[in-house]
């Protein structure tokens, strides 16, 4: 046959094949959807889609922008992927309160494994794997806090504010210490040295993991052949490189602490930590290998979860303090009616402190400390108001949009804990930021009591025996911060500088002897 004539018949083929395949997709597309739609969005470039659009500082802003024109239910494309942005409460809470059972799923891309995360049960596909760590978390980490529990973080909460006393200029460090010794603790039953911890500095290694792969400027993330690239090959070597770090610190840590505790449970020292109690329970029929790796996963999970978060939102309430000297003021003597100055509040007196849970609670929406939480995933076809959203769409729930939303929070940008008081208590009527913050339906945050507690007792006792003024320059002149942020998936206060000073002899006095008390 001329080869004119092969081209040519390549060519029909290939065209045939062509259109054959997009009548074929297209009848599939309409069958799965019924013929109903995607959710409007816009429509991108070729190809790439809304690549740009995905690519913007402060995303949040971006997506609350996009629904503005498109209405709170938004769809994007993205390298052919689908990307549903969620712009109000009542789409968050159809979608993936009510609906959970085919939105709970997480999206998988090797970056998860390559980063050292394949132990963070947060990232794990919605199956029955992750079901059996969630369990075997929220039985050692109860939504009902207990009493030992919340004992331990005061124990810490003292620590912390010893350490305020001595060297304030450094309370970034002591509100790291402060959570992290005490999720260490509990989880490992291990006392974190005050400073240059090496077990806490491997986890904080790990934990860098999970930035790397939030970033978006890992390569192989997007191209996960990269990985085989030799390491000369420069910026991808070094992001291998980087990548093999977070990797052996989340392995050396997990390992270690895991062989601590079995050292601990043979040579029958005491050990009441939660790693150790999962392995006392467990049955001994159990498969030995599957149990260990999951009760590794659980306890570096816990670690992950309760660090960075909680670390961001309490600098962020020394900023609010800072710049807002009256509400500072108005909780002092709240805690000074109810308390009095002759000892420190403790978890027994929330109840009866509610300026400062709301001082908590604006703390939370103010700074919103994941505004975009952290993205669900579709594992079945939806519907619904009438358009289709695919299995396999990624879902983005804008909680800093509604906890900026002016028509529930007035003046939104400013830190007004008033709002969620009524008559002098707590309002149930008004929107509590903790059902954005914490994440929805079946992965809402296992450690939101855990961590609301901890807050808590940090915000009470700092407030109780410190004043919090902004910081000052060379001529002893405060200086006027602004409000920013800095970060993408976790957000941080970008200026967090202020003044820490004991409010009176007493207080102080208070501290030294308390935390006298609660080391003994
Ligand atoms: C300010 C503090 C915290 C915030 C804002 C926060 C927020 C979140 C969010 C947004 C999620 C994802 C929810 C979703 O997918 O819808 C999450 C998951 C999780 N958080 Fe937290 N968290 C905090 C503290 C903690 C603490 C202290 C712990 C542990 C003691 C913890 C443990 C977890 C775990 C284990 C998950 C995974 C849940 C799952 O996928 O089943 N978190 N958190």
């Amino acid at each position: 046959m001329p080869i004119e004539d092969l081209t040519l018949r390549l060519v029909a083929g290939i065209l045939c094949y062509m259109v054959v395949s997009y009548v074929v997709g297209l009848i599939r597309w309409r069958t799965r959807s019924r013929g109903h739609p995607l959710p409007p969005g816009p429509r991108g470039l070729p190809i790439v889609g809304s690549v740009l659009h995905m690519a913007q500082a402060e995303m949040w802003k971006a997506h609350q922008n996009l629904c503005k024109v498109y209405g709170d239910v938004v769809h994007l494309s993205v390298l052919g992927k689908h990307i549903i942005v969620l712009g109000s409460q009542q789409a968050i809470v159809d979608l993936l309160d009510k609906m959970s059972a085919a939105t709970s799923d997480r999206e998988q891309n090797p970056i998860i494994e390559l980063s050292g995360q394949s132990f963070n049960f947060a990232l794990f596909p919605y199956n029955h794997w992750w079901r059996r760590h969630r369990r075997v978390f929220s039985q050692h980490v109860p939504p009902t806090v207990p009493e030992e529990q919340l004992l331990l973080q005061e124990q810490y909460v003292g620590l912390f504010l010893r350490k305020l006393l001595t060297s304030p200029a450094g309370f970034r460090d002591h509100i790291r210490y402060a959570f992290t010794a005490t999720i260490v603790k509990l989880v490992y039953g291990v006392d974190v040295a005050e400073s240059d911890d090496p077990n806490v500095a491997l986890m904080v290694r790990a934990l860098e993991g999970v930035q790397g792969f939030t970033s978006g400027r890992v390569l192989v993330q997007y191209l996960p052949i990269l990985r085989h690239m030799p390491l000369w090959v420069p910026v991808l070597g070094s992001q291998l490189r980087e990548l093999a770090g977070w990797r052996a610190a989340a392995d050396e840590v997990k390992q270690g602490m895991f062989d601590k505790t079995q050292d601990d449970l043979t040579q029958g020292h005491q050990n009441t930590s939660v790693l150790a109690n999962i392995l006392q329970e467990l049955d001994e029929d159990a498969n030995i290998v599957e149990e260990h790796l999951l009760a590794k996963n659980v306890c570096l999970t816990a670690f992950e979860g309760a660090s960075d978060t909680t670390f961001s939102t309490i600098q962020a309430f020394f900023v609010a303090m800072a710049l807002n000297p009256d509400i500072q003021w108005k909780a002092q003597a709240e805690l000074e009616s109810v308390i009095g100055m002759y000892r420190l509040p403790t978890h027994r007196d929330r109840a009866s402190l509610p300026y400062v849970s709301a001082v908590l609670k604006e703390s939370l929406r103010w700074h919103n400390v994941m505004p975009l939480g952290v993205p669900h995933y579709t594992s079945e076809d939806i519907e619904y108001r009438g358009y289709f959203i695919p299995k396999g769409t990624v879902l983005i729930a804008n909680a800093w949009a509604c906890l900026h939303d002016p028509d529930v929070y007035s003046d939104p940008d400013l830190f007004l804990p008033d709002r969620f008081i009524r008559n002098g208590n707590l309002d149930p009527s008004v929107r509590d930021p903790s059902d954005f913050i914490f994440g929805y339906g079946r992965r809402a945050c296992a450690g939101q009591a855990f961590a609301e507690a901890n807050m808590f007792m940090i915000i009470a006792m700092t407030l109780h025996v410190f004043d919090i003024t902004p910081p000052l320059d060379e001529a002893g002149r405060p200086i006027q911060i602004q409000p920013k942020v800095r970060g993408s998936f976790v957000v941080y206060p970008a200026d967090c500088r202020c003044t820490i000073r004991p409010r009176s002899a007493q207080a102080e006095a208070l501290i030294v002897d308390s935390v006298g008390e609660l080391t003994t």
